[in-house]
């Protein structure tokens, strides 16, 4: 495995919170497995790494994921040479747990928010919890509305306008993301990692690829296309190009995954 230097100052920080059930871990595991694991996730007995590489636009970066005690998870991004690294950590939601998130909230850079379409009560607790977000977290924070289990359409309760209005209400990113289908989870935490990099000079702000697993067919590839244009607007960030002919040429490429368990 490479040894990867980082700059442990330029350390950035993500945090998923949401409702107890409402997809934090599934979708993370998605994005790091590329695969979904259907039913509860249970506490984490010991410790397990997971190493991958990607290619975000020509920077080799390794993720690591480290799953700690309950249902928490950290995924580490070390660029090789953007010299830094992002953490994505992945909260419990249950009430017990709150205080240990509130600590996480201090020193993250971004936040992703996640309801669950088919639970009305999820989406209603979002207010109180981005109430706590403008509590605990940084003023700056970039916060990510994320309405997920968008493959259950038969069971949707909140509208996908519901969750627009909302957002622009708070002055939030919005998406709806399907930790079962990986729709759109790739590039939302490619297009936050790229969102948190812009304050680095290249090459995080240049033009990326997205190679991953989890994307699947042409149509959420325009999809996918479509949304970071409006990620990238919505930030005030210059839009991306992406070739939906080079994201699929890379896809098909994938299979570098370098995966450990201890
Ligand atoms: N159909 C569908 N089921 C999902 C999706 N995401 C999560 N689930 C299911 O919803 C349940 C809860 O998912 P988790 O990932 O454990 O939820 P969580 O938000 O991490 O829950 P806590 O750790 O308690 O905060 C599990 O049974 C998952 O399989 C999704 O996108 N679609």
């Amino acid at each position: 495995m490479d040894q990867i230097a980082y700059n442990q100052d330029l350390t950035h920080k993500t945090i998923l919170v949401g409702d107890s059930g409402v997809g934090k871990t599934s979708l993370l595991v998605q994005f790091d497995q590329g695969k979904f694991i259907p039913g509860s996730f249970s506490a984490t007995v010991g410790i397990g790494f997971t190493n991958k590489v990607l290619t975000v636009d020509e920077l080799k970066v390794k993720l690591q994921v480290r799953e700690t005690h309950t249902n928490t998870h950290t995924l580490t991004l070390k660029g090789s040479r953007a010299g830094c690294s992002f953490q994505i950590w992945d909260t419990a939601g249950q009430e017990r747990f709150r205080s240990v998130t509130h600590a996480y909230y201090r020193d993250a850079q971004a936040l992703l928010l996640l309801y669950d379409i088919t639970s009305r009560s999820s989406f209603d607790n979002t207010r109180a919890w981005l109430t706590e977000i403008h509590e605990y977290a940084q003023d700056n924070i970039v916060i990510m509305l994320l309405g997920n289990k968008s493959d259950m359409s038969n069971k949707r309760v909140i509208r996908r306008e519901e969750g627009e209005k909302l957002a622009r209400e708070y002055g939030v990113i919005f998406l709806e993301t399907s930790a079962k289908t990986g729709s759109l989870c790739v590039v939302l935490f490619i297009s936050l990692l790229m969102v948190l990099g812009s304050s680095f000079s290249s090459p995080w702000s240049r033009r990326m690829n997205l190679q991953e697993a989890a994307v699947g067919s042409a149509e959420l590839m325009n999809q996918t296309q479509k949304q970071v244009q409006l990620l990238y607007q919505c930030c005030g960030l210059k839009l991306i190009q992406i070739s939906v002919k080079n994201l699929q040429k890379q896809l098909s490429q994938i299979g570098n995954a370098d995966q450990r368990v201890l």
